[in-house]
C-alpha cells in the first residue's frame, strides 16, 4: 500500500447511557485500519457494529476514548484525537470531508450556495467555486430552477444530491460517506455512484457505509467487514460480500 492517507491505530469509543443507569455500550472495540491515497475502503456488517462509530471519531463529530487516528496532510501528519478544536475545523475544510445521509444547510440557502460555499472552504476562488458547483449540480441532474431555493423545501433526495455535491466539490484528501445514496431513485442513484467513483482517480481516499451490496462491490477497492465493534474480516468484495445478489 501507497504511505496512508489515513492511520486508525487502536480506536475505542464507549458510550455512557445517562437515562438507563449508566449503562456502558462500547460500539469500538480497538480498532486498527489504513486507508491508502485513491483507495475506497467500503465498512460492512450488521445494525450496530460501530460503523457509523468509526466514521465519527475519524471526523471527531465522536471524541474517542482512546487510540489514535492520523492524518496525512500537506504539513505532514497530524493525529486527530488530540488536536485543537480550530485546528480540527479547518482540516474539516480543507482535508476532510463527511457526507452524510442528511443535509445541514444554513437556513434560507440554496443549493448553488452551499456547493459553492464547499469549494471555497476547500480554498477556490468565488467564480471557480461557483463554476465547480454549476458542473457538480448538473453532473448530479439537479434540475437548475431549485439552485436557488431555499434547501428546506428540497425533497429527501433533492438534499442528499445537494450534500454529495458538496462533499465532492474540489475534493478533501480524505472523503467520510455516511449512507449517502440511500433516499435516492435508480437514475440518481447512478449518477451519484459515478461521481464517487470517478474520486479515486484525483487520488482522494474514501471511507464509506452503504447498506447497499452493489454500491459496495461497485466502488469499494476493499470491504471491511465490522462485527460487535471489532474488525471480524477484510479483502475484496468478493472475498467479504460473496458473489450473490
Ligand atoms: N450517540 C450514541 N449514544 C449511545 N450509543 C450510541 C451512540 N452512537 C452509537 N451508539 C451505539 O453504538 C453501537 C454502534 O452504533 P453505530 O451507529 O456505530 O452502528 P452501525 O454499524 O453504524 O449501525 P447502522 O448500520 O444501524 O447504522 C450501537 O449499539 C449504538 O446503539
Amino acid at each position: 500500500m501507497n504511505s496512508p492517507i489515513l492511520s486508525v491505530r487502536a480506536l475505542r469509543k464507549t458510550f455512557t447511557l445517562h437515562t438507563i443507569d449508566g449503562r456502558m455500550v462500547t460500539s469500538l472495540h480497538g480498532v486498527d485500519l489504513d486507508v491508502a491515497e485513491g483507495e475506497h475502503v467500503a465498512l460492512a456488517g450488521p445494525s450496530g457494529a460501530g460503523k457509523s462509530s468509526l466514521l465519527r471519531c475519524v471526523h471527531r463529530s465522536y471524541l474517542p476514548d482512546g487510540g489514535t487516528v492520523t492524518l496525512r496532510t500537506d504539513d505532514g501528519p497530524v493525529e486527530l484525537t488530540s488536536l485543537p478544536d480550530r485546528d480540527m475545523a479547518r482540516l474539516r475544510g480543507r482535508e476532510l470531508g463527511y457526507v452524510s445521509q442528511f443535509l445541514s444547510a444554513p437556513p434560507r440557502t440554496g443549493p448553488m450556495d452551499v456547493v459553492a460555499a464547499a469549494g471555497r472552504r476547500r480554498g477556490m476562488s468565488r467564480s471557480d467555486a461557483r463554476a465547480a458547483a454549476a458542473d457538480s449540480l448538473r453532473r448530479l441532474a439537479l434540475d437548475e430552477a431549485l439552485w436557488d431555493v431555499d434547501c428546506s423545501v428540497l425533497s429527501g433526495g433533492e438534499r442528499q444530491r445537494v450534500n454529495i455535491a458538496a462533499g465532492t466539490v474540489n475534493p478533501p484528501r480524505l472523503l467520510l460517506l455516511d449512507e449517502p445514496v440511500s433516499a435516492l431513485d435508480p437514475a440518481n442513484r447512478e449518477r451519484a455512484l459515478e461521481l464517487i467513483a470517478s474520486l479515486s482517480a484525483q487520488g482522494v481516499a474514501v471511507l464509506a457505509v452503504f447498506h447497499d451490496l452493489d454500491a459496495m462491490r461497485r466502488l469499494a477497492s476493499r470491504v471491511i467487514r465490522f462485527s460487535e465493534g471489532r474488525i471480524a474480516q477484510q479483502g475484496s468484495a468478493l472475498d467479504v460480500l460473496g458473489a450473490a445478489a
